[in-house]
């Protein structure tokens, strides 16, 4: 359930009154400088595995006031690209306004207009719960959505529904597809740091990986991802980022030159 304390994106410069992790020296998101970023060859490319669900095999798409949440089967992993093996939990979304961009991670100080987080727990817990105040407990996949041309075929999967979660607290079910679809095709060039949830209650006990090229999706997809969902003000839901914090001399590496 929500974390005991109500916060909103409104109040994020004082996260910190109510959740002391949000005060703390390893936050998330940060801008990547890409001149100050080392490239580390160790660094392989990601590899999931059982990402491509049947129809039958429907997903929890809810709204929780804060943003859309898709629950994902523990049975997808990554199997390749980090220390430890992961385990899927959900994936959920960032975006701005039609007036602004609102990815949650910047690079050289600009925001993308969206950001989608994929979020897993280290296969040494049972569950996300257990997991997600554990170090190097969790490991988020993000990726940068931006407009292109085409309409893209598996966000129009996801987005079909949004309107069914319109209202905070609204959940519905979604016939399963190939989630990996949702993330950039190149999964070899990315960007790596340790972190944290951006979200209270900022536990410091995730491993980021912020992945170089960005996802497309039409004008028309872009709108419906920005202007459909209303938050738990009954207002529609914009913004829904936080700021990038102080990096306090973290590397970040790169897998790519
Ligand atoms: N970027 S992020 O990964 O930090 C993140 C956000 F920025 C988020 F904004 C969110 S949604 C806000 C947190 C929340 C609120 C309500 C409920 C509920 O009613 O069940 C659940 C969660 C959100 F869910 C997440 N991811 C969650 C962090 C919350 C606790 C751990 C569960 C999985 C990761
Ligand atoms: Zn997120």
């Amino acid at each position: 359930g929500p974390p005991a304390h109500h916060w909103t994106y409104e109040e994020k410069t004082v996260w910190d009154e109510d959740f002391a992790d949000c005060g703390g020296k390893a936050q998330s998101p940060i801008n990547i400088n890409t001149s100050s970023t080392t490239f580390d060859p160790a660094l392989l490319p990601i590899v999931l595995q059982g990402y491509n669900l049947t129809a039958e095999q429907t997903l929890r798409l809810n709204n929780n006031g804060h943003t859309v949440v898709l629950q994902l089967p523990k049975e997808l992993s990554i199997v390749e690209g980090l220390p430890l093996e992961y385990r899927a939990a959900q994936l959920h979304f960032h975006w701005g306004s039609p007036e602004r961009p609102g990815s949650e991670h910047t690079v050289n100080g600009e925001h993308y207009p969206g950001e989608i987080h994929m979020v897993y727990f280290s296969s040494e817990y049972s569950s996300i719960k257990e997991a997600m105040d554990k170090p190097g407990g969790l490991a988020v996949l993000g990726g940068f959505i931006e407009v292109g041309p085409e309409e893209n075929p598996y966000y129009a999967h996801l987005l079909e529904y949004f309107d069914k979660v319109a209202t905070e607290g609204e959940d519905t079910k979604v016939p399963g597809f190939d989630i990996s679809g949702l993330l950039p095709t190149r999964m070899d060039r990315y960007f790596r740091y340790n972190g944290s949830l951006t979200t209270p209650p900022c536990f410091q006990t995730v491993n980021w990986t912020v992945f170089n090229d960005t996802i497309k999706i039409s004008p028309a997809q872009l709108s419906v991802l920005e202007d459909t969902i209303h938050g738990d003000d009954h207002e529609i839901l914009h913004l829904n980022f936080r700021d990038p914090q102080s990096l306090n001399g973290r590397p970040v590496l790169a897998s790519f030159r």
